[in-house]
């Protein structure tokens, strides 16, 4: 019972899953190369994963698995929840961390915790590195049992992470207690570390590191002009408060002002009934003639290089998307709300749009300005990829989560500098505007 149940012995994931971008990588830039110089840590460390989805946070793990043995770091998984991640981790042969699963069977089932203490002693890890309030639980009791440390990262504002009200409020009461004991806190936005800290964490024990992405940037034959047609791509799993509703607005405002204007809805939606609801709307605003639905998708990037412009209309509840830095790696320009991390990455007028969350009328002025011409689409695109190359890069994050390491294990050359971001990303942080904390 202890590791390696296969993925065939759970029960098939309830909702649609995501999985992992194929690689059309670039060599890594020599500002890449040079991130790997000073740091080895020599450590094995266990992430505590839920598993259920392949969505943003599994993305962000899975990237870790991939670079931090370039830091000297062995990243291995143990997932506490059925679904996708095992599988998509196997199809690598291991090489991005071997997965191991303790599926709990409630929420609280705290023998997963017995669970991870028997995969700490067999593998000899020294570190405990959990994603979600329901790993915090169990990474902090297991680090109690094996008397090791562990690490949070934090990926969301839990409080309002999802559009259901008593989930929010038990992960929130489940991540305050278990977060006793925690060593460190890496959050994936100055929003959230902001955040973090206001929620009473102390200050130096919580640091910033970024999401970050491959450096991608497919091959693009064809060019958006003003006066033309213009495809907007919405990448996500879709539900409530990534605001898809939003969107259909716009559409047909700028649909009635004869704007050729369409958007490809790409990926899953996360329950029949909501796909329903999207339905009905799309009919109501009798839009149909603009909407291309192309479902989930495992190439991202090849859905972004038909892509003009991504449209991201989130509500709330974000952390630092990865669709957002995805779109940027493959040089297309983002239209985003001014939510949580989304201005970290994204300037209004530098590498795309940023819209006001719920305000169909804000989001139609950010898509007819870039479709007029008022800005320059080659502009828009390069600065869009010149910023995730310089400021979002994988490396750059396993570099960040390794330093974290470094500190919290006393080991390495190197070591996390004094400050409040990790060496990846402090520069292009620092200079940016923080995003208004949503209060939803
Ligand atoms: C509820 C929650 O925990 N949200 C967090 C989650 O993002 P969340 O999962 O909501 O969304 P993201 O945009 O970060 O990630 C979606 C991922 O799914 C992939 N995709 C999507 C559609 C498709 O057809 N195929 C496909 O592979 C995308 O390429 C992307 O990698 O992790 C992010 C990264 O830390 C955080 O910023 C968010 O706050
Ligand atoms: O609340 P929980 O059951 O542990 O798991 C949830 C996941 O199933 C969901 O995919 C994710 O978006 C939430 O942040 C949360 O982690």
């Amino acid at each position: 019972m202890l590791e390696n149940l296969t993925p065939s012995s759970f029960a098939g994931p309830s909702v649609p899953v995501l999985v992992p971008m194929p690689t059309h990588m670039e060599l890594p830039s020599q500002s890449q190369k040079d991130l790997k110089r000073d740091l080895q840590i020599n450590a094995k460390v266990l992430h505590v994963v839920n598993g259920e989805h392949f969505a943003g946070a599994e993305r962000v793990q899975s990237h870790l698995g991939r670079c931090l043995p370039e830091f000297g770091v062995t990243a291995d998984f143990v997932c506490v929840k059925p679904g996708m991640f095992p599988d998509v981790l196997a199809e690598h042969n291991r090489s991005w961390g071997r997965c191991h699963t303790a599926p709990m069977k409630s929420r609280f089932d705290m023998r997963t915790a017995f669970h991870v203490r028997d995969l700490v002693k067999a593998y000899g890890y020294e570190l405990l590195h959990a994603h979600t309030p329901r790993t915090a639980l169990i990474a902090s009791a297991a680090s109690r049992l094996c008397r090791i440390p562990w690490v949070y990262h934090v990926h969301s504002p839990v409080a309002r992470d999802s559009a259901n009200a008593w989930n929010n409020r038990i992960n929130h009461f489940i991540e305050k207690v278990s977060l006793y004991g925690c060593s460190h806190l890496m959050t994936v936005s100055e929003s959230l570390r902001l955040e973090t800290i206001a929620k009473g964490a102390s200050e130096s024990k919580v640091t910033v590191v970024h999401n970050g992405v491959p450096t991608i940037r497919p091959k693009r034959d064809q060019f958006p002009q003003p006066g033309g047609r213009w495809v907007l791509g919405m990448v996500a799993l879709m539900r409530p408060r990534k605001g898809l509703e939003v969107v259909l607005e716009s559409l047909a405002m700028l649909k009635a002002e004869a704007l050729d204007v369409v958007l490809r809805i790409i990926g899953p939606f996360e329950t029949e009934a909501y796909r329903s609801e999207i339905e009905e709307m799309i009919h109501r605003l009798d839009i149909a003639d603009r909407i291309e639905r192309v479902g989930f998708t495992n190439d991202v990037p090849a859905e972004l290089v038909k892509t003009d412009a991504l449209v991201l209309p989130s509500l709330f509840g974000e952390g630092l998307p990865m669709v957002v830095l995805e779109a940027m790696a493959a040089a297309v320009p983002v239209i985003a709300t001014r939510v949580e991390g989304t201005p970290e990455a994204v300037t209004d007028g530098g590498e795309g749009l940023l819209a006001e969350p719920r305000d169909p009328v804000s989001l139609a002025k950010c898509i007819r300005e870039l479709v007029s011409g008022k800005f320059d689409w080659v502009t828009m695109s390069e600065a869009a990829y010149k910023r995730q190359t310089e400021c979002f890069s994988d490396l750059a994050m396993a570099r960040g989560t390794a330093e974290v390491y470094a500190k919290v294990l006393g080991k390495g050359v190197g070591g996390l500098r004094e400050g409040k971001h990790s060496e990846g990303s402090s520069e292009c942080a620092a200079s940016r505007p923080l995003a208004a904390t949503s209060s939803d």
